[in-house]
């Protein structure tokens, strides 16, 4: 294309004739290139081959799946704490589907009472359902025909969006109610410093990191009145409920830190925080979110002069009263949130899903294709263009899945289903080093960690896995 129009604006205002845009004509500039070279870690492989590891070869784990096998309650029971409900055998397999196969009701319903994942699948595509109806075991599949009833109209929550407070805008938005928060005696205190976590080991969830949490008498005054508090919520919608903060530590005497958990220590969020429980990592995603926009908005993005930060670490204003930034509709005063797709492409004939893999990826990990949104885009457009860009496959139909809070730095992550209309593939190179068709049945090998050639998808607290896992297990007897 030699010739590109130009709409033109004039201080914000679209110049338009009667009824379209004027438009000018001009030589197009070439495209430059871009190249996506982004900072962040990445899902650790090592992480996840770490655990399974240590847990396959566990003795314990082979007496779990050993118990649910055989229907030994007793023994069962005492184990349950102990390994993960969801552990896999070499092939697969979970309690659930052991218990599943030789029709044990009594170890499906603690299984089910408990929350295990009963949309596992093993390395054969199997659900534990489809297990107990091969077998004829009527009682167990119509358990678990029931429970995957329910779970479908259950809301799906994605890890780091289970924030379990309320976050209670009118009190941050008014000073005298926030300062008496702050004093609260009940009021529960967070710590971050340089952007990091304060975490301890969980003692009711093995293998899992929560926040060290402080209580007011525990802060020394000083850190009140040095540190950045973020307001991030109530227990309750009653405004007396205990008020919960964020505190940014500033350089200085840490040491009441290590007087009440010695255990504990700051740690780089990304992935540690991807092993936190699930409440805590909503906890964390809001927190951490501001405290990214607040270290990099230091000052006024319209004047450069410095600002005041207000709205418990919600806001922040400019100290130039004639700023523009006080008149009218500024949206530069509030914290960040870049909404990025990622979505789960189905082919033509729904039989495959596409994934690609980006060259900063743990070698053989593919994972959903993603993009940011643009301005003046819609959530569906986003999808289309950013799956065409990177993979030159053309969508018509987006469909929404669910979202997920990605707080590094503030990223919303809006999962969706997109169906294709083509099948040829041609990757840009900048952004993807492959990209291919997985079908349902080599899928369900990722899932179960079986696939010959060793590729495997991310963990299941990124969205990613979830948007593959729910495509690969919502018809998984036509594998
Ligand atoms: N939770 C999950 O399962 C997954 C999350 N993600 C996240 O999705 C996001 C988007 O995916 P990408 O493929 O990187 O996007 P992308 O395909 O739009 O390409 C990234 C490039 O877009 C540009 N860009 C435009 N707006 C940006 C913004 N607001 N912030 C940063 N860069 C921007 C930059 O040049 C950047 O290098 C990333 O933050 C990534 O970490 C990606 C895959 C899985
Ligand atoms: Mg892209
Ligand atoms: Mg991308
Ligand atoms: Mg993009
Ligand atoms: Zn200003």
């Amino acid at each position: 294309m030699k010739i590109s129009q130009y709409f033109l604006f004039e201080t914000h205002s679209p110049v338009l004739t009667k009824s379209s845009f004027f438009t000018v004509k001009k030589k197009l500039f070439n495209k430059q290139e871009v190249c996506a070279k982004r900072p962040e870690t990445i899902i650790s492989r090592k992480m996840s081959e770490e655990t399974d590891v240590e847990s396959k070869d566990s003795e314990l784990v082979q007496r779990f799946l050993d118990c649910a096998a055989r229907g030994d309650v007793e023994n069962f029971e005492q184990l349950l704490g102990a390994v993960d409900i969801d552990v896999k055998s070499d092939r697969g397999w979970t309690a659930l589907m052991f218990a599943a196969r030789n029709g044990h009701t009594s170890v499906i319903n603690i299984l089910v009472q408990k929350g295990c994942d009963v949309n596992c699948l093993n390395a054969s595509g199997q659900t534990a359902l489809e297990i107990a109806q091969f077998w004829n075991h009527k009682e167990v599949a119509s358990i678990l025909s029931q429970y995957r009833q329910q779970l479908e109209y259950d809301q799906i929550h994605n890890y780091y969006s289970l924030n379990p407070l309320y976050r209670a805008s009118d009190v941050r938005k008014d000073a005298k109610q926030l300062e008496s928060a702050k004093n609260n005696k009940s009021a529960k205190f967070i710590m971050f410093s340089k952007l990091q976590p304060f975490l301890i080991t969980s003692e009711e969830k093995k293998k899992k990191f929560k926040f060290a949490v402080f209580t007011l008498d525990q802060l020394p005054s000083s850190i009140r009145e040095t540190s950045t508090l973020i307001f991030l919520g109530l227990e309750t919608w009653d405004p007396v409920s205990s008020p919960w903060f964020a505190v940014d530590l500033v350089e200085g005497d840490h040491s009441f830190i290590s007087k009440y958990y010695p255990d504990g220590s700051f740690v780089a969020p990304f992935p540690t925080t991807m092993q936190m429980i699930q409440s805590h990592a909503g906890l964390f995603a809001e927190a951490h979110s501001i405290l990214c926009w607040l270290d990099k908005y230091r000052f006024c993005p319209t004047c450069g002069s410095k600002q005041t930060v207000i709205e418990g670490g919600y806001k922040q204003v400019c100290n130039n009263s004639d700023c523009t930034s006080h008149k009218g509709v500024h949206n530069t005063c509030y914290p960040r949130v870049d909404p990025s797709l990622i979505m789960l492409v189905l082919s033509p004939s729904k039989k495959q899903c596409l994934l690609g893999r980006q060259k900063r990826f743990p070698p053989k990990m593919f994972s959903c294709l993603a993009g940011f949104m643009e301005p003046g885009e819609s959530i569906e457009d986003t999808c289309r263009r950013e799956i065409e860009e990177e993979s030159g496959v053309k969508v018509g139909r987006v469909d929404y899945h669910s979202s997920q809070p990605w707080p590094f730095p503030a990223t919303l992550m809006l999962g969706c289903i997109a169906h294709a209309r083509t099948e040829t593939i041609t990757i840009d190179k900048d952004e993807l080093e492959e990209a291919r068709w997985f079908s349902r049945a080599e899928i369900a090998q990722m899932l179960a960690g079986q696939h010959p050639d060793g590729l495997f998808i991310p963990p299941s607290q990124a969205i990613a896995h979830q948007l593959i896992k729910s495509w690969a297990t919502s018809n998984s007897a036509n594998l």
